[in-house]
């Protein structure tokens, strides 16, 4: 936390240039953090949450962002105030999780987040007055004792004790009115007395209180931001107006479209009325459900909210028409039971929602009969929803009959309801008048434009199945890959690391930073999701301390990188991972396959187009892993990032060092410059320096097109917008390089059906949003699956044998010449720079020799394959010290040398004997899973490989954990 905090405290006003500095930090924290793929943020949400109004309401609809903009404004405000002089109020567990994961990202520690409530028990104990809230048990005997005694007095007068409950807590709550019945009265005296008597209060006369009490109790918040602010009662507004007297600013987030807890006293005008606040801010991009449902929200809403630009395609919005609530517990388990089938999505990924738990009752009963395995956590009331989201929402009982008299209540409701959806809705309604829960109504049926808001009805459930399986299926395929005793193994890692860190710091006498870290160490346990999904919390929620030398934090996320990474491409390579998700055929013929080789991600991307496809690939699969939501473009950070894994596996050192150096620089600065901080003069010339330093940087021709090919035309163009009018030919340079690269390599793509999955996964979301990949790819792809290694290898013969009969120097054979690359173009993978010349590794010189020449180079892929890899020898060996001798050149750390590599191994093994040798040693000494076949194994060792680079590139970002893993 920074020492230079910017106001100070009891001061209503800031002055400009203290605003301007604070709005300036903020920007510069929250761009960093974008910059860096942490953080997604809008146009709109940035411009949110810099905003340094005194007061700012921030209003839009449902899965705008507000809680997120919110929690990242706070969060960036945070780390230049103090933490103690930051209070957060939530009402949901997902927002204070939001809230929390931001202030913890921004290493900020100490900030209060909490329900309005519990802030308003805190104030009052700082300011030295003790009062607990009166549970409603409590209450329930006082005013049973009260009515007794008062019923004594005047007989005449009668209120049911659930009306004196109400009326004591709406009284509570409105402290200026007065009940006109006499009777009342005296027992609202009273029982204020019996309350005073024990310390307890109603929670409104608590925050009433805190409200009076704030200005002493010591507590002098300078950031105040309040979630859902829609919901917030009379008595708890007073409280934030009263903190608000004296903040810096307050951050008010809110949508009164959702206003659904009147029941509780909510009044949402006082949110609603612009004039309480200084500037309004609205976000208008719903970031949370795909297109098909915001379509239908806005059509029976009448709203034109707009999807994020980038969200994935969902199912058509469905209808379900039932007849009673048997028939719609019968209809909705048909769904549900197609849904779970072969484990295409998770139970965890549905929720049923309903204006009363009683609409429960039927479902509960029939999906239990027909083994369903869906827990009590999936049903939820829209009320307890609120805030909350998941990828299937089945809302039952839709009809303002059954949802409650006061349509526009009713109507807030479905609002909510419906937008909790991500991919796929489904509405149930009553078509008739006996009504779930038993009731009977005239009104039934659906609310008048749900039918024609685009929503099917389903011809028959079947049709609903496909669509879901074929919407969702490509997100849950790799969801349980990481449900393996990784999970288990890390933690105790971690564990261990931890004490012996712990204990040197405490032999060193540093006691103070040991302190910190067992602190650290206490909350190593990952937090469990509330679905009771501890891998996906794994993932996604570990608990990160603040301190940015902190080793033990440092390394756990090395660690969930690792796994990110490591977990998306087990589940792409290696078919066991999704065993139980595949269906038999298919998984049959993944493993029959030679070898599922990475070669997709690594020397088959000879041009832009295909190597940005195979970042997206392994970007889906990790943000799919991760729970992040797709809908939206990779961040330029998550996409270099991406390219760094398929860089190494390709490449050398030389090629981190690239991409380290040179593409992270140029990132950087391009990022700040979209980001409107535009690029100086200074900064585009040194950026051309830099790329002019990458360009005289000896193996450009083999690496440049990976950078640019990373920085995408849009950037190349920007960047080299003036060079190009100028006639400075940077373009050609790519070109080149591609063409070298191109020309010089042979390459085979194996896909396994997973990529493929992924690739069709994304080439059909483009092609729904107009976006067409060019023939090269399709026609590529066709090519590929449609040849066999035999063929690929005839069809190189036949062109050798072409150029072979032609005269050098004709035109034949030129053409000859032309039809032979492309056929070695259909080859296996080799990467130029695994090319070894008899067992040693090239020079510069022959390096550029073979670069120039073609038929060099092809024999001395030959040579490679013979000595570098030495696959004959290896399967020669038949004893453990003779293959102990020949494994250590499998062994190579650099991707690219393994890749090739195991290419070679699986091409060799394909015929040999010996493959049964290999297979048990290399079982026993590299996996020690015996029933893993090489491939596997192998495949294991280029991700552990992989993992080491993960770490590196997390090592590189967090720096200063360096060692901890290693
Ligand atoms: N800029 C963004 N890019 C991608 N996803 C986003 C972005 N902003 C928000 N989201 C995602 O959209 C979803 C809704 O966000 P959030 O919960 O903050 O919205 P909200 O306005 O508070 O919603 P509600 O009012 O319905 O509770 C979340 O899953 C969030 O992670």
């Amino acid at each position: 936390m920074s020492a230079t905090a910017i106001s100070t405290t009891q001061q209503l006003t800031l002055t400009k240039d203290e605003r301007q500095l604070e709005r300036a930090h903020r920007n510069s924290v929250l761009q960093k953090r974008i910059h860096d793929g942490e953080l997604e943020m809008s146009r709109w949400q940035l411009l949110a949450a810099r905003n340094t109004a005194h007061r700012l309401r921030i209003v839009a609809s449902a899965g705008a962002g507000k809680t997120r903009t919110l929690a990242n404004a706070i969060a960036a405000a945070a780390t230049l105030h103090d933490a103690k002089h930051i209070a957060v109020v939530a009402f949901t567990r997902k927002a204070a999780r939001v809230i929390d994961g931001a202030l913890a990202d921004n290493d900020v520690y100490g900030a209060s987040v909490s329900t309005l409530d519990s802030l308003a028990v805190r104030i009052l104990e700082a300011a030295g007055i003790y009062v607990t809230a009166i549970t409603d048990k409590e209450k329930k005997a006082i005013l049973t004792d009260i009515r007794k005694t008062c019923m004594e007095k005047q007989p005449h007068e009668r209120i049911t004790l659930k009306q004196m409950m109400h009326d004591t807590t709406y009284y509570a709550m409105h402290p200026n009115e007065q009940p006109e019945s006499e009777y009342l009265k005296a027992v609202l005296k009273e029982y204020t007395e019996r309350c005073k008597n024990t310390y307890s209060a109603e929670w409104p006369t608590i925050e009433l209180l805190a409200a009076q009490h704030y200005p002493k109790s010591g507590f002098q918040f300078e950031i105040l931001g309040v979630d859902e602010a829609q919901d917030l009662n009379p008595t708890q507004i007073q409280l934030v107006e009263s903190i608000t007297a004296t903040t810096m600013q307050t951050i008010v987030a809110g949508d009164w479209r959702q206003g659904i807890m009147s029941f509780q006293g909510a009044a949402p005008d006082w949110f609603r009325n612009g004039n309480h606040f200084d500037q309004t801010l609205e976000l208008p991009v719903n970031h949370r459900c795909s297109p098909e449902i915001v379509d239908a929200a806005n059509h029976v809403f009448g709203d034109n909210i707009k999807a994020a630009k980038n969200a994935t395609a969902g199912m058509t919005p469905q209808l379900i028409r039932a007849n009673n609530e048997q028939d719609e517990a019968e209809k909705i388990t048909d769904i549900v039971e197609g849904l779970l089938a072969d484990g295409h999505t998770a139970a965890s990924n549905i929720r049923f929602l309903a204006w009363r738990r009683s609409q429960f009752r039927e479902l509960k009963r029939t999906l239990a009969e027909r083994g369903m395995p869906v827990n009590e956590d999936a049903f939820r009331t829209i009320h307890s929803y609120k805030g909350d989201e998941a990828n299937i929402i089945i809302l039952m009982g839709v009809s303002r009959a059954v949802w409650g008299d006061r349509s526009d209540e009713s109507d807030m409701l479905l609002y909510v309801g419906m937008t909790r959806a991500r991919l796929g809705l489904i509405i149930s309604y009553p078509d008739q008048t006996s009504l779930p829960g038993g009731r009977t109504s005239a009104v039934c049926g659906p609310y008048p434009t749900l039918e024609n808001c685009g929503l099917q009805e389903p011809s028959d459930s079947q049709t609903i199945l496909d669509r879901l399986h074929h919407d969702i299926n490509s997100r849950h395929l790799l969801e349980d890959v990481i449900e393996d005793n990784r999970t288990a193994q890390n933690i105790a890692i971690q564990k261990k690391q931890q004490s012996r860190i712990i204990a040197s710091y405490q032999r060193l006498g540093n006691a103070k930073t040991a302190a910190k870290l067992t602190d650290c160490a206490e909350k190593l346990t990952f937090e469990t999701m509330t679905d009771g999904n501890v891998r996906r919390s794994l993932l996604a929620h570990a608990w990160f301390c603040n301190q940015k030398t902190c080793n033990i934090c440092m390394g756990r996320r090395a660690v969930r990188n690792q796994l990110r990474v490591g977990a998306a491409l087990d589940c792409l390579f290696n078919p066991k991972c999704y065993r139980n998700l595949l269906p038999d055929e298919l998984y049959e013929q993944i493993t029959a396959m030679q070898f599922a080789t990475p070669a997709f991600f690594t020397g088959t991307m000879p041009n832009v187009d295909d190597l940005a496809l195979g970042i997206r690939v392994l970007n889906f699969a990790v943000r799919n892993l991760t729970h992040t939501d797709t809908h939206h473009n990779m961040s330029e950070r998550e996409r270099v990032f991406t390219q760094g894994i398929v860089g190494t596996t390709r490449s050398d050192e030389a090629t981190n060092h690239f991409i380290n150096e040179g593409l992270h620089e140029l990132e950087y600065q391009l990022q700040q410059h979209e980001s409107a901080h535009d690029l100086t003069d200074m900064q585009l010339s040194g950026l051309r320096q830099k790329i002019t330093d990458i360009r005289a940087g000896g193996e450009w021709h083999v690496h440049a097109h990976m950078i640019f090919a990373t920085l995408g035309a849009y950037y190349h163009d920007q960047l080299h917008k003036d060079d190009i009018t100028k006639g400075h030919d940077y373009k050609g340079d790519i070109v080149e390089a591609n063409h070298l690269y191109k020309d010089h390599l042979w390459w085979k793509l194996e896909w396994t059906s997973a990529v493929q999955k992924a690739v069709n996964s994304i080439i059909r979301q483009d092609g729904a949003k107009g976006i067409t990949h060019d023939d090269f790819q399709t026609a590529r792809w066709q090519q590929f699956m449609s040849m066999s290694r035999t063929d690929v290898e005839q069809v190189i013969e036949q062109a050798q044998a072409q150029v072979k009969q032609c005269e050098s120097g004709t035109v034949a054979y030129d053409k000859a010449l032309q039809n032979e690359k492309k056929a070695w173009s259909n080859g296996a993978v080799i990467d130029i720079e695994s090319i070894s010349v008899k067992g040693h590794a090239m020079t510069s010189k022959q390096k550029a020799q073979l670069t120039k020449n073609p038929a060099l180079l092809k024999s001395a892929i030959q040579e490679t394959c013979k000595y570098a890899f030495k696959p004959d020898e290896l399967f020669a060996k038949t004893s453990k010290e003779e293959l102990d001798q020949i494994i250590p050149q499998i062994d190579a750390t650099s991707g690219a040398r393994l890749i090739s590599r195991t290419g070679i191994i699986a091409q060799v093994l394909h015929d040999i004997d010996e493959q049964q040798l290999c297979d048990r040693y290399l079982q026993r000494t590299r996996t020690g899973n015996a029933s893993w076949t090489l491939e596997q194994s192998i495949t294991f060792n280029w991700l552990t490989d992989l993992r080491q680079y993960v770490q590196y590139e997390t090592n590189d970002e967090d720096d200063g954990e360096a060692d901890f893993l290693s």
